[in-house]
């Protein structure tokens, strides 16, 4: 198989990539000023008609570098008026990764929504309710390789007649989620020649399997750029502490600091995320007997690649099992040209792993992770209050809190608004729902006096970015500050907006 390895080239901007007015101005609409370094290469390769084996680091767009040149194509394809049919197909390995590569595809054809139609049909629903969105062969489909596969057999979806490009995003993954057998079945189902695109973060043996079996002559880009975005725009810290000091610190950080960052309106969200075995999913795939489960399981998880956007900071409490899963963590920030930190606990039995990950990222950050300033001395008269709190989480008051939360969305839920007019006892019997286990809450554990927040945490402030990236394309604020929020919100509330001027008297005139 001929290869080319690609050179550097100057840098270009999206005006001079030729592609359709239709998606410069989407481009524009999402403020993107320039592409990133993959898209640079990939996007003119592709609307050349190449086949791409696209190697680029967590965060650095590969996504865009493909939706791009497909919407292109698809516009230049329906110039020619042709018989409609599905013209793209893109694989990921889970529902997450799908569902945002749709909406990536949605962002990109805001200005042809009308020509270009896309369906996700890696959700949840019954290939039977899909079937009906399949039936007008929309342009592009997207999904995981089990549900692709589910409705070509049940022949909701023909690939044959009409398919151009193929693209396969996290394609390192494919394999180890199980996807292989189902990957060589969906072959058969595709036309003898297409385009095919293989976006991956790395270049395993898998990959090199999924190459000869999909694409033909392939460019390779193997973009020799660090793992992790700059020094300037990425800052890593480490913090050394005992282990079971780590819930020490995490309290003193969370109450003393992050959670009144968030009361100042510095981050609207904070995500807390396990790490279900994401190093490696066939560790998981082992454990488990149930085969169904296991590819349900999968196809759910919060894993690489998912594009949490305007992420400021990542704090890895345990520290990561490998490198390529610090590298993934701390990718979910500082994305494409967004800057962002990451703090590391790291208790003496991680060091180990923290100098593997400083060892890897030597050239980039030769003097290793920045220690993070903070004596844990100041901490310690938190301490009894951060035992308290971890006391008080059980298991039962976490089912019990996440029973709330689902009652909660049941109550609120458009679809089964229907369901509970006709069936109004099950609404009342949700309702009055008995709480079985009541979570104690402890009033004097709510404010840390001032005596109590470390001096080290007093001012951190400027660790963490401003939410400049939170300013949308329009030159608008994402966010609003709480004034504003508050102020809005009484607008909205007729009863306190509500302003009535008596009509003046008109003076009679003598
Ligand atoms: N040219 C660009 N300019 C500014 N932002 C961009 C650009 N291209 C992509 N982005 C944004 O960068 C973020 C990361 O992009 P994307 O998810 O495509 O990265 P990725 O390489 O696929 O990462 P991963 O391997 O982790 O999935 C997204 O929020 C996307 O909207």
């Amino acid at each position: 198989m001929n290869e080319k390895m690609e050179e550097e080239e100057e840098t270009c901007n999206f005006e001079d990539m030729g592609l359709d007015d239709r998606i410069l101005k989407a481009i524009a609409k999402l403020g993107w000023k320039k592409p990133t370094l993959i898209q640079e290469k990939a996007i003119s390769l592709a609307l050349e008609g190449k086949d791409i084996l696209a190697r680029a680091r967590t965060g650095s767009g590969k996504t865009g570098s493909y939706v791009v040149p497909i919407i292109h194509k698809i516009l230049k394809i329906k110039q020619r008026a042709s018989e409609q049919c599905t013209k793209a197909l893109i694989l990921a390995p889970t529902r997450e990764l799908c569902s945002q590569a749709q909406r990536n595809i949605i962002e990109m054809t805001s200005c042809c929504s009308r020509d270009v139609k896309s369906v996700d049909v890696s959700t949840q629903q019954p290939l039977s309710v899909q079937k009906p969105l399949l039936t007008e062969k929309p342009d592009i489909v997207v999904g995981t390789p089990s549900r692709i596969l589910g409705h070509l057999s049940e022949g909701n979806l023909h690939l044959k007649p009409g398919l151009e490009m193929v693209v396969i995003d996290e394609a390192d993954l494919l394999f180890s989620f199980g996807y292989e057998k189902d990957m060589k079945e969906l072959l058969t189902h595709l036309p003898e020649s297409y385009q095919a695109f293989l976006m991956s973060a790395t270049l395993s043996d898998d990959i090199k399997a999924l190459k000869s079996m999909m694409l033909h002559n392939p460019v390779t880009l193997k973009l020799e750029e660090p793992q992790l975005p700059t020094i300037e725009k990425l800052k890593q810290f480490k913090l050394r502490c005992e282990e079971e000091d780590k819930f020490l610190t995490m309290y003193a950080l969370l109450k003393c600091h992050i959670v009144n960052q968030f009361n100042e309106g510095r981050y609207e969200i904070i995500i807390a995320a396990d790490e279900t075995s994401l190093e490696n999913p066939s560790n998981r795939a082992n454990n488990n007997k149930n085969k169904r489960f296991r590819r349900r399981d999968y196809e759910s998880g919060i894993s690489r690649g998912i594009d949490f956007r305007n992420v400021t900071t990542i704090i890895n409490f345990d520290f990561p099992q490998s490198v390529e899963s610090y590298i993934h963590r701390v990718g979910r920030t500082a994305r494409a040209d967004a800057r962002g930190m990451s703090l590391s606990l790291v208790c003496m039995k991680e060091t180990a792993r923290l100098e593997e990950v400083e060892k890897f990222l030597l050239d980039s950050y030769p003097q290793g992770l920045t220690e993070f300033k903070f004596d844990m001395e100041e901490a310690s008269g938190l301490r009894y209050r951060s035992e308290t709190a971890r006391r008080s989480v059980t298991k039962d008051a976490i089912r019990e809190a996440r029973r709330k939360e689902i009652k909660v969305e049941m109550l609120n839920s458009q679809k089964l608004k229907t369901y509970f007019e006709d069936n109004p006892r099950d609404l009342q019997v949700l309702k009055h729902d008995k709480v079985l286990h009541v979570v104690k809450v402890q009033p004097h554990l709510k404010n840390v006096p001032d005596y109590l927040v470390p001096q080290s945490l007093k001012n951190t402030a400027k660790y963490y970015p401003m939410r400049k990236s939170h300013t949308l394309a329009n030159g608008k604020r994402a966010f609003k500050s709480r004034g504003q929020a508050r102020y809005q919100k009484q607008q909205a509330d007729p009863l306190k907006s509500f302003s009535f001027e008596p009509k003046k008297k008109k003076r009679r005139t003598k």
